[in-house]
């Protein structure tokens, strides 16, 4: 299908899809269709919005009034969630390649994507736990726990933590299959190990590791996209302290000490996962300046 406005698009509109004159508000568009080009595309069309839009199936009967918020802000992480892989892949990659400056863009990216994913917290907040406790019970067993994608995130950032995957239930093989073989790939930190080999520095052991950072800290001169591209890494691993730690205060706000839906402690679990660090060598690091 082409782009370009055919002739016959722009005379003979399609039935339905497009007129000769439209109307924005106080300007008249005529002959120009303009955002439709003669194109089929719609913006609803393109965007899918009769199946996004026909998605958030309460399961509250009388619907609780906010259900309908509690589905969207999850559905929002997802899409988000699949859009840092997305990034988190490319930036993999490109490190690999040897393509620096590609791989520390898309990771400031990931950087403010996360940043909105901690403030839009707030927006769940403004839901009080006796409205929560309206349609709380009728979620169980479900979880965050079970997000696949936040999970491939956690593996692709270097918190491989195979137990995970048997540790979920009700993930579909789909994700389970997503999940193990994210356990194989490489992810982030393979990636930048390349980067930091690639300049000639030696990444053998952790310990060789170490030094060749405390080198590249120490001679940004020489070593300055190096060192920034870890200082992007850092903006990411640090992003999810701040996520953990601001969802944790969420939890214990909307339903205190009780045990998870998903069938743990709750905010002692939660709390337990505080101190994970995607990259600590670059948190040791600071140590050894
Ligand atoms: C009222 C709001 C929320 C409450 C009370 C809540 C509560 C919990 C609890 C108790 C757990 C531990 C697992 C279990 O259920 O036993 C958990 C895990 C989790 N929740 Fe939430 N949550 C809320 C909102 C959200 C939102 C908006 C997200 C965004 C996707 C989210 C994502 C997660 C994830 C990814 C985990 C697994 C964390 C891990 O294993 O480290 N939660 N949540
Ligand atoms: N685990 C939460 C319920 C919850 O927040 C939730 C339930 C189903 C799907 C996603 C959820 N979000 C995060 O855990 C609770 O124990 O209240």
């Amino acid at each position: 299908m082409t782009k370009e406005p055919s002739a016959d698009s722009v005379v003979g509109c399609p039935a339905g899809r497009t007129s000769d004159s439209a109307d924005f508000g106080s300007e008249t568009v005529t002959s120009h269709h303009f955002g439709e080009e003669g194109a089929k595309l719609t913006y609803g069309s393109y965007l899918r919005l009769e199946q996004l839009l026909s998605a958030q199936v309460l399961e509250s009967d009388p619907p609780a009034h906010d259900e309908l918020l509690f589905i969207t802000i999850h559905q929002v992480y997802e899409l988000w969630f699949k859009q840092l892989l997305h990034e988190v892949d490319a930036a993999t990659e490109a490190m690999f390649a040897g393509r620096l400056w590609w791989a520390k863009h898309l990771l400031k990216r990931v950087a403010v994507i996360e940043d909105v994913l901690i403030r839009q917290i707030a927006v769940l907040e403004t839901m009080t736990p006796q409205d929560f406790l309206v349609f709380r019970e009728l979620l169980s067993p479900a979880s965050g726990f079970q997000s696949a994608q936040f999970r491939e995130l956690e593996f692709a950032s270097g918190a491989k933590d195979p137990t995970y995957i048997k540790r979920f239930r009700g993930l579909t093989e789909a994700e389970q299959e997503r999940l193990a073989r994210r356990l194989e790939a490489p992810g982030l930190w393979d990636g930048f190990v390349h980067a930091v080999s690639s300049s000639g520095l030696s990444a053998g052991t952790e310990e060789e590791l170490l030094a060749s950072l405390v080198v590249v800290a120490r001679d940004r001169d020489k070593y300055g996209e190096l060192w920034e591209l870890a200082e992007a890494l850092l903006d990411h691993d640090e992003a999810a302290a701040l996520w953990r730690a601001r969802h944790v205060t969420m939890v214990e706000r909307q339903i205190g000490t009780k045990s998870g839906t998903g069938g743990s402690t709750g905010a002692p679990y939660l709390r337990s996962r505080l101190g994970l660090h995607y990259f600590p060598l670059l948190w040791e690091l600071r140590s050894s300046l």
